[in-house]
């Protein structure tokens, strides 16, 4: 399979290099890095110790049969723009946060996947992308049920070892992890806390509330997501990655603009009320804006 990575920072330099073990793999992404990795390969390191050689450009070639998405959230429409011209059988997005793939599917003449990715990846200098934690991948249809092309990727990304599971409910599991990242990410972004000071310290009931909140908004779009199980997903991520300083609380200590506008902003901008979400929404939103970030 020929696979495009389309934003090859930390998560698409992982996983793109992960498939170069199984598959021809094009990066998509910016210089130096793509310079370094045509010249000298790509490094994985941290759970990882190998080096793949994939190809590195900084626009998409003009075919391949996958493209995987791995831009910040903010940057899905100029993704979209990018891969309008090429050739494809399918995309997946891997992003966080919500309408990534509706956003995909109205520029792109294929399937649009939605998936779910649990690996940790940090790129650490040019040319070198370290596994911060091996995880998983969940990918399936967009709307749900059953997809050949969700069956040949799945098939695929099994074969580079890449641990991933083809999913049925894949609205269901975007909900879900639309909860834990409204719970963990505005609020330690907010409260300079690793993500392990929610499960009993004075700001997890924010962040619980804002998950109660999102399965209300799931609810409200048809999904089956009720408060005790968005509540209990918050609380299993957070136990699970106690000692992390999660995606948001890492953009504002680096100054950099957040997803804000794609978790907490999505569940607030729904038209069901959400006064935590709205409020976490608007104060990561203030802080950007008084960087010129947005
Ligand atoms: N890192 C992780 O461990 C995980 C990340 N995720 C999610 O994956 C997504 C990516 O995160 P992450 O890898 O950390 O982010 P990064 O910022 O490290 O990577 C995104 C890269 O895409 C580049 N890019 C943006 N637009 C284009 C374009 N049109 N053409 C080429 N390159 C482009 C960016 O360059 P520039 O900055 O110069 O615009 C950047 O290098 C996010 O939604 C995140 O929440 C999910 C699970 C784990
Ligand atoms: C799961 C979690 C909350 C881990 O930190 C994450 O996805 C993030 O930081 O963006």
């Amino acid at each position: 399979m020929h696979v495009v990575v389309l934003g090859a920072g930390s998560l698409g330099s992982l996983v793109g290099g992960l498939l170069a073990r199984a598959h021809e793999v094009t990066l998509v992404g910016r210089e130096p890095h793509v310079s370094r990795v045509r010249e000298g390969g790509l490094e994985l390191t941290g759970a990882y110790d190998e080096r793949v050689r994939p190809d590195a450009r900084t626009d998409p070639p003009a075919s391949a049969d996958l493209a995987v998405v791995t831009t910040k959230a903010f940057d899905t429409d100029a993704a979209a723009e990018a891969l309008a011209p090429v050739a494809l059988d399918a995309c997946l997005s891997l992003q966080n946060g919500m309408g990534n793939e509706t956003t995909l599917a109205a520029d792109l003449d294929c399937p649009v996947l939605a998936g779910t990715c649990t690996y940790g990846a940090r790129l650490t200098e040019p040319g070198v992308v370290a596994c911060t934690g091996v995880g998983e991948v969940v990918l399936g249809a967009r709307g749900g049920g059953a997809s050949e092309a969700a069956d040949r990727v799945g098939t695929a990304f099994d074969a580079a070892g890449l641990h991933t599971t083809v999913a049925e409910d894949m609205p269901l599991r975007l909900w879900e992890k639309l909860a834990v990242n409204a719970g963990i990410n505005a609020t330690t972004a907010l409260a300079r806390v690793e993500n392990g000071a929610l499960l009993d310290g004075p700001a997890g009931g924010v962040a619980r509330d804002a998950a109660r909140e999102t399965a209300r908004v799931a609810r409200a779009d048809g999904l089956d997501l009720d408060d005790e199980t968005a509540v209990a997903a918050v609380e299993r991520v957070a136990e699970a990655t106690a000692a992390n300083r999660s995606s948001m609380l890492q953009d504002v200590e680096a100054g950099r603009r957040t997803e804000v506008d794609a978790i907490s902003g999505f569940v607030a901008g729904y038209g069901v009320e959400t006064p935590v979400n709205a409020t976490t929404a608007r104060l990561v939103r203030a802080w950007e804006a008084a960087r010129d970030l947005r």
